[in-house]
């Protein structure tokens, strides 16, 4: 349904509100396919590329090289007008903070007719039937419509937000931590409204979490990336023990009450700056693993199966235990 390839996006630095010369390098190299219907996690630490990838996959993004391509469709070679319609019409966003990302001046009637209006979907009665509709479907009551943000807690404030993403039927729904900025409380709600849709409308979502927990739970597959770059696709059930990649398996382990909660793999060091990458592989300032060859040059995807790629010279063995792997490490 989606295809990225070769994707780089890259920034303008800024130090001090100005911007310098130096560039960070956001994402590079993405490859990236999303298939009908599939949930996809993405993890990674903070500034290593979620958020950028996310904004990618939903034409927010202008990608530097590469190519974005929707049902074949290459999204950045349309005329703007096409690419709106297409992208607006295909794929919905929701993201981390709903109190920001609603216009606190509109009832919420208006929030979700305002992608109906400029996309022209069906007659002014067919959309106001749709705003009934798309609240009962994300589980607000009709009387929410008349509602500004601000009247609503944080979890129906999100729950807006989805409904508006889902506004236009979209295929795809890309949820930049849609739970963060909630109450703890309420999370688990906001998760499942958006599995519970998910299975019901057949969707494919894109799930962008801290929480590494919640994405192994609620994703088809896990996509890990690293200062930009994505290091590891595998199927949810192949991570954390069959992971490859040794920054995969550190930082799944470090997630308190997954496998070793006692001991986790250590990370040592710093992320490297996302504007002066390292050479070769960027993971290997870090990794326990690393060699000259890591620093020559950065691994090429190799295939554990055909659903899990990885990008390592070095990988480690699959079913390798967090035990084994801290004695190697020590
Ligand atoms: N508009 C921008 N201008 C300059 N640099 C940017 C911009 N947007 C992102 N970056 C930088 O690009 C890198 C990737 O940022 P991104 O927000 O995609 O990471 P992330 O993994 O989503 O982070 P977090 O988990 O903290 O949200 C970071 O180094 C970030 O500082």
């Amino acid at each position: 349904m989606l295809e990225l390839k070769d994707v780089h996006v890259v920034h303008r630095a800024r130090s001090g509100g100005l911007f310098t010369r130096d560039r960070v390098h956001a994402l590079t190299a993405a490859n990236l396919t999303i298939a009908p219907g599939e949930t996809v996690g993405v993890v990674g630490e903070s500034g290593c590329g979620k958020s950028t990838l996310a904004r990618v996959l939903v034409g927010l993004q202008r990608p530097a090289a590469g190519t974005v391509t929707f049902h074949g469709r290459d999204l950045w070679a349309l005329k703007e007008p096409e690419r709106r319609a297409l992208v607006g019409s295909s794929v919905g966003m929701v993201f981390q903070d709903p109190s920001t990302a609603l216009n606190r001046r509109l009832p919420v009637r208006q929030v979700l007719r305002d992608p109906l209006d400029v996309h022209r979907a069906g007659t002014p009665a067919q959309r106001e039937a749709r705003v009934r509709e798309l609240l009962d479907l994300v589980g607000l009551p009709a009387s929410a419509a008349a509602a500004l943000p601000g009247q609503l807690s944080g979890g129906q404030r999100q729950r807006v937000a989805v409904a508006r993403a889902l506004a236009l039927e979209p295929e795809l729904v890309v949820a930049d931590e849609p739970t963060s900025a909630l109450d703890v409380s309420v999370r688990a709600q906001i998760l499942n409204l958006l599995l519970d849709l998910k299975e019901r409308l057949g969707l494919a979502l894109v799930f962008v979490s801290h929480d590494i927990q919640t994405v192994r739970r609620m994703s088809d597959r896990v996509v890990t990336m690293y200062l930009g770059r994505i290091v590891e696709q595998a199927p949810a059930g192949d991570v954390p023990l069959r992971a490859r990649h040794p920054y995969t398996r550190a930082l799944f382990s470090a997630t308190p009450g997954l496998i070793s909660p006692i001991n986790p793999i250590p990370l040592v060091g710093v992320v490297p700056s996302a504007t002066r990458p390292p050479s070769g592989c960027p993971f290997r300032t870090r990794c326990w693993r690393a060699d000259d060859v890591c620093a020559a040059e950065m691994p090429a995807a190799r295939t554990a199966d055909e659903h899990h790629l990885f990008h390592c010279h070095h990988p480690v063995a699959a079913g390798a235990t967090d035990v084994e792997l801290i004695q190697e490490r020590s």
